[in-house]
């Protein structure tokens, strides 16, 4: 039996008569790389924002290590070890690449603003070093040390989605839901953020649930792959079984057989 980090059982989302999403079910495999594709408007963001916890489904349930977190709050999946990064970048500006990072890391704090008085009493000293040390551990896995120090809005656009992926590593995620990680990058910057998805995964042993459009990007760094289109499931499975699926082809890919496997490089 395969050990699924997520379950999700009959999700149903709408927005007044616009049903995002309809009796969706799958599970993501603990260790795994698990892309959601389909066109646009097809209820992807939809699902992932259910499993962060923006948005609360009509019905359905979701499990997170086996725990029902259908009605917890975003910071509580948080706290369980789901992170997340946007498909807009959401990044302090005007704040320092290292202060960004670190405000991913805030919620691990025990010494908070009660105990920041005490600051130079020992522990909260050396909790505040112990998560520094992890921080800049995460920075230098993302090859950051060179921007640490710099403001973030004034960084390149693929150096910004990499300081959002380390502020959401910070968190310490067993699941990391990352919506169109490569979307706007040019092609260095693409394969640079498919190794470092994969790295992530392999390395840091975080399960990886990713909305992505660029077919080549998902075919090489996929365990698995579930298509939706209007909001239903369309099929889940390995990816080259996917795209060779003819509903999958004529729905969404629009593309003769040849022509999806060109696609996918
Ligand atoms: N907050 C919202 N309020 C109203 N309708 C919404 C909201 N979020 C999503 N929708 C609608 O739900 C449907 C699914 O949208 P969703 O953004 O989940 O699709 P998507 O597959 O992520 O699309 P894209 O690839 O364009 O990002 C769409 O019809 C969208 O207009």
């Amino acid at each position: 039996m395969t050990d699924s980090i997520l379950k999700v059982d009959n999700i149903s989302l709408a927005f007044g008569g616009v049903k995002a999403l309809t009796d969706v079910s799958f599970e993501v495999p603990r260790g795994a790389v698990f892309s959601i594709i389909g066109p646009n408007g097809a209820g992807k963001t939809s699902m992932l924002n259910c499993i962060s916890g923006r948005y609360r489904p009509n019905s359905g349930r979701i499990q997170f290590n086996d725990r029902d977190v259908t009605h917890l709050r975003p910071n509580d999946r948080a706290d369980m070890g789901i992170g997340r990064t946007f498909q807009n970048l959401a990044l302090f500006g005007h704040m320092s690449v290292l202060d960004n990072i670190m405000v991913g890391r805030h919620h691990l704090m025990k010494n908070n603003w009660l105990t920041g008085p005490l600051y130079w009493a020992s522990p909260a000293q050396k909790e505040e070093l112990a998560h520094r040390r992890e921080v800049e551990e995460i920075i230098d896995f993302l090859d950051i040390t060179h921007v640490r120090k710099a403001v973030a809005g004034t960084l390149s656009y693929g150096l910004r989605k990499r300081v959002e992926l380390a502020r959401a590593m910070a968190l310490k995620p067993k699941l990391i839901l990352l919506d169109e990680p490569m979307a706007g990058m040019n092609l260095e910057e693409k394969e640079d953020m498919a190794r470092y998805i994969l790295d992530l995964n392999e390395e840091f042993g975080i399960t990886v649930v990713m909305i992505e459009h660029d077919m080549g990007v998902v075919m090489d760094i996929s365990h698995e792959v579930m298509v939706l289109d209007f909001g239903k499931k369309l099929i889940s499975g390995l990816p080259l079984d996917v795209m060779n699926d003819e509903h999958v082809k004529r729905a969404y890919l629009g593309l003769e057989e040849d022509e999806v496997m060109q696609e996918a490089g």
